[in-house]
């Protein structure tokens, strides 16, 4: 323990206090207390970097606190591009990758988002969204085919409840027999329980929609937050905490950055253990330090070459991975 810090006179004497980080917003953060009592901070010393879902210990003074230290994080969930990191959020169970049938997802952003879930270990779930829109939907959940192979929990889902009793989904072609007969809202619900999940998606799959939904009166609870940064009506909170239960054990975070999801704290020889389809076939291939892009005996390059079975690499999976391979600085040769 380090010795107590002098304080200024006009502070009021408060003991170490400890809490959990529900919003960001540059240097400032807003801090809940175990009551549920939410408090304007600022870390003390620009070091100190704090995150959203950071436990961290705090001390009082006036209306505001000052962050002493954050606590041991679990896991931390960050990008990073040539310049700088940034963050998503720490502490996280699971992530939420929110696409929709229409805006076109794309997969390359869908598997850097993986990636970076088992880089950092922490559990993906990929929910596609606007099931109504029939063969534009089934068109999506066919192109999700190989995430489902590779083991991902991929659940279909109609965010907009345009009645009080949700429309059934309307057949979706292939897979349809796994789709639920109502909006998916329950399935999805019952994967959130307990859990602190992050959800990221591109512009237009529906967070918005679905977080409005989950959590009656969010956008009020985003004005509040502006309200104890008290930094005025432009602000934007960059990434959010919001309480899905009364009890406070499943909460669903929101954070923008998804469109922008530099990996390059990723080493290139990492990534085919971080890619579920490739990964089962670096140990048949004859090189220990195989790039698997051309090199003899490649267990990888064969398994793209076989074009069918339960173990193929698809294609368009192998092209995610040398595209990546070459962007991270891989040196093939
Ligand atoms: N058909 C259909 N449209 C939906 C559904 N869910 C959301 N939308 C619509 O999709 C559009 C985008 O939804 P938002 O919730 O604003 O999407 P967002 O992901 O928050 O997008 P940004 O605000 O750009 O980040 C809106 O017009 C929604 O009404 C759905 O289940 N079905
Ligand atoms: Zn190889």
């Amino acid at each position: 323990m380090s010795p107590p810090r002098p304080r200024p006179a006009a502070t009021a004497p408060g003991a170490l206090q400890e809490g959990l980080v529900v919003s960001s917003h540059g240097r400032h953060c807003v801090v809940e207390t175990a009551d549920g009592t939410r408090v304007r901070c600022h870390p003390r010393g620009k070091k100190l970097e704090v995150v959203v879902g950071d436990r961290v210990q705090w001390l009082p003074s006036q209306d505001e606190g000052s962050i002493e230290r954050t606590l041991p994080r679990r896991n931390w969930l960050y990008r990073q591009d040539e310049l700088r990191t940034k963050s998503f959020a720490a502490n996280l169970d699971q992530v939420l990758i929110l696409l929709a049938a229409e805006p076109e997802f794309s997969e390359h952003q869908l598997a850097r988002a993986l990636i970076a879930c088992e880089a950092a270990h922490i559990e993906p779930l990929i929910v596609l969204n606007k099931a109504d829109l029939g063969a534009l939907f089934a068109r999506g959940w066919q192109r999700l085919a190989p995430y489902r192979a590779m083991g991902y929990a991929v659940l279909p889902l109609a965010a907009k409840a345009r009645h009080p009793h949700p429309n059934p989904l309307p057949p979706a072609g292939e897979g349809a027999n796994s789709l639920p007969t109502d909006d998916g809202l329950a399935a999805l619900d019952e994967r959130l329980q307990g859990r602190a999940t992050l959800i990221l998606g591109p512009s237009g799959a529906g967070k918005s929609t679905l977080i409005n939904r989950l959590v009656p009166g969010a956008q009020a609870a985003t004005g509040e937050l502006s309200q104890a940064l008290n930094s005025g009506k432009h602000t934007t909170t960059s990434t959010t905490w919001y309480w899905l239960d009364a009890a406070r054990r499943s909460a669903l975070i929101d954070s923008p950055g998804f469109q922008e999801f530099g990996l390059h704290h990723i080493d290139p020889m990492q990534l085919a253990a971080y890619m579920p389809d490739i990964r089962p076939h670096v140990a048949e291939c004859r090189f220990y330090n195989c790039t698997h892009l051309h090199e003899p005996g490649c267990g990888v390059i064969s398994a793209v070459k076989s074009g069918s079975g339960a173990h193929q690499i698809s294609a368009s999976r192998y092209k995610i991975y040398s595209d990546l391979f070459a962007e991270l600085g891989g040196r093939g040769t």
